[in-house]
């Protein structure tokens, strides 16, 4: 596909293309959108009928979008197989939760090298898999990828500059990827660390549930810059272990997506924990923010993980306790300060093995 395209910023036309997005919530309307506009006929599917229609005859999708109108050749769809057949690139925005049934329930739909590139950032339940792990052994005929960095679905539509990375071993993804979606307000940048990328947009999530937690707390801006920079070492420390590169991190699926959802109230994760901060009960503030704040799950999720192969995780532990052992919020805040003083950068200096 990328042969036929032509280099940015040039006077002639771009080639149209056929692309499906599947899943109709937040993101994956932002995909459409940014597609849609950058010239491409998008297959959208979702599986709602009525949001469907809805979408077809007022382009907007008002329960994830209200008031973005959504421009372009973009066409919803309840019809999976059709969106897929008719498309070069696949993307999937759909929660961790339902990603295998989805994709599982229709990989004979999938052709032979189609690219495949999941938006999604979580970890399934069983086998801590990640979702490129669930598309290579769903549809391992198909070429796959990652999609993540500093992405509030919010932003994008309203065409805020924003910055992405597309993960993938094959540069032919890389390169298609990044002439499908790149435009004046977004930017693709390419890494071929798929693991570290998709384990970076996943864990950063439970720090952002952290900070949500410590600004209703009102702690203050240098209780805010540990946690964020704690936050990194913690799942930079986590990642390695499982075979990431450390430098992954330093970039924009890294740092970037933690600096954002650790710093604004538009993140459903910062948003959730600041609700529990705000002496909400978890589920309460989740029911209350009718769409997925993934950190929740994969917070459980990389709590056992951690415990089994011996990685110290004490902010990813302290969260646990506070939403799922009703533990006094205090009492872990003043464990953590008080536990032992150790590495900052441990990749510099390693960390005194005591937990
Ligand atoms: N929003 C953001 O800013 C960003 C989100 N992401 C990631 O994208 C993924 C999707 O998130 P997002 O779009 O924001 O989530 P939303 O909560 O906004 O929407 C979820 C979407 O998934 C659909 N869905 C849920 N269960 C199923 C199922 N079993 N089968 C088919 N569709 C289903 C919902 O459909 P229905 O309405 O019918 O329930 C809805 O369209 C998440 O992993 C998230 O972390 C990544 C970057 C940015
Ligand atoms: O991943 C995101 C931004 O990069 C979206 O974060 P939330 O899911 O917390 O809204």
């Amino acid at each position: 596909m990328s042969e036929q395209s032509t280099p940015r910023n040039t006077e002639a036309a771009a080639p149209v293309h056929d692309v499906a997005v599947l899943g109709g919530g937040s993101f994956g309307t932002a995909m459409a959108k940014v597609l849609g506009e950058n010239g491409h006929r998008v297959h959208f599917w979702m599986r709602g009928k009525a949001q469907a229609e809805e979408i077809r005859s007022t382009r907007i999708n008002s329960r994830y979008m209200p008031g973005i109108e959504l421009t372009g050749d973009i066409q919803p769809t309840t019809d999976l197989a059709d969106a897929v057949s008719k498309a070069e690139i696949v993307f999937v925005a759909i929660p961790s939760k339902a990603f295998r049934a989805v994709i599982r329930e229709n990989s004979d739909k999938f052709r032979d090298e189609q690219i495949v590139i999941s938006l999604t950032k979580g970890i399934e339940e069983h086998g801590f898999k990640l979702m490129s792990e669930i598309l290579q052994e769903e549809i391992p005929r198909c070429r796959t990828g990652v999609l993540s960095g500093p992405n509030l679905a919010g932003e994008i539509v309203n065409r805020d500059l924003t910055a992405t990375v597309i993960a993938a071993k094959d540069p032919d993804v890389r390169r298609s990827v990044q002439d499908l979606l790149g435009c004046e307000y977004f930017r693709v940048y390419a890494n071929v660390d798929v693991y570290g990328v998709e384990l970076a947009g996943a864990l950063k999530n439970i720090y952002a549930i952290v900070a949500g937690l410590a600004s209703a707390l009102e702690m203050g801006e240098n209780a805010k810059a540990m946690l964020i920079t704690r936050g990194l070492a913690e799942m930079s420390r986590f990642a390695v272990s499982l075979g990431a590169n450390p430098m992954t991190f330093m970039g924009l699926a890294g740092v970037g997506d933690l600096i954002v959802t650790c710093t604004s109230s538009k993140s459903r994760n910062f948003r959730v924990g600041y609700a529990v901060g705000q002496g909400q009960k978890l589920d309460d503030a989740v029911a209350e923010l009718g769409q997925v704040a993934e950190g929740i799950y994969t917070l459980k999720l990389v709590k056992q993980k951690a415990e089994a192969i011996g990685i110290y995780m004490p902010l990813v532990r302290g969260l646990y306790e506070i939403l799922y052992d009703n533990a006094s919020i205090k009492a872990v805040i003043n464990s953590l300060m008080m536990s032992v003083q150790n590495s900052d950068v441990e990749f510099i200096l390693p960390r005194t093995i005591s937990q």
